[in-house]
């Protein structure tokens, strides 16, 4: 990554604030997530993981605060920031009665890539010979590599990741942490919530945001 990048401000959390059911899960939270940065958001179940990424990705308004991309208001550089974000959900948009490879060019079209080898990418989520097979006839874990898969083919330099490991095996989740090391080096930035230990991302390239849960 070239050295200006290096404390290039990607995202911008300005005082967040979460209230869901009368319950505060944060309340004005603010951090950078500069180029290069691969950032954990950990915390219990229902601390908030969840709706702090969609908070980020701008798919749910926090009750206070806003999000920036490059300085700007998510709200005001909307396009922009669609543009540069690559979010997975926990459902992760795979649809069961497409096959593997009918989802991948699917994801990838309707983010607007039209060159691409599916073959090539399905093999780097170890799926070759599953092109064909139905999403819905895959195990958890092709199901989830099949939702993966746009990773490795995306020019998006903020990716916000919901457990991206669930069902993942143990060389899948070194590839994958590898691949983020590559993406964050290359001046973009990951942001994920994950309940397991990661052994290649280092504790020195990882940085923790925690969420606690609050009792009322
Ligand atoms: N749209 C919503 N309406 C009402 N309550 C919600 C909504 N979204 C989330 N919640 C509640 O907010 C709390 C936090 O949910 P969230 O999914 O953000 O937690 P999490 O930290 O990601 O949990 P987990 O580790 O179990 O995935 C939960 O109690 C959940 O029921």
């Amino acid at each position: 990554m070239a050295e200006n990048q290096k404390s290039e401000v990607l995202v911008h959390a300005n005082e967040l604030t979460c209230i869901r059911e009368e319950r505060i899960l944060f309340d004005e939270l603010s951090f950078d997530i500069n180029a290069g940065d691969i950032v954990q958001i950990e915390g219990p179940n229902g601390a908030g993981k969840t709706s702090l990424l969609r908070i980020i990705a701008g798919l749910s308004r926090p009750y206070a605060g806003e999000v920036h991309y490059l300085n700007q208001n998510i709200t005001r550089c909307r396009d922009e920031f669609n543009h540069d974000l690559l979010y997975l959900g926990h459902l992760a948009g795979v649809k069961s009665e497409l096959t593997a490879e009918e989802n991948l060019n699917f994801n990838l079209s309707i983010s607007g890539y039209h060159d691409f080898d599916t073959s090539s990418i399905l093999s780097k989520v170890n799926l070759s010979g599953f092109e064909d097979a139905l999403a819905g006839h895959l195990s958890a874990g092709q199901h989830r590599r099949t939702a993966l898969a746009r990773l490795w083919h995306t020019n998006c330099r903020v990716w916000i990741l919901d457990e991206p490991f669930t069902a993942i095996d143990k060389k899948g989740v070194e590839e994958l942490e590898k691949l983020f090391i590559r993406h964050a080096e290359s001046g973009g930035c990951v942001i994920l919530t994950t309940h397991q230990d990661m052994g290649v991302v280092t504790e020195k390239q990882l940085r923790k945001i925690r969420l606690d849960y609050r009792f009322v």
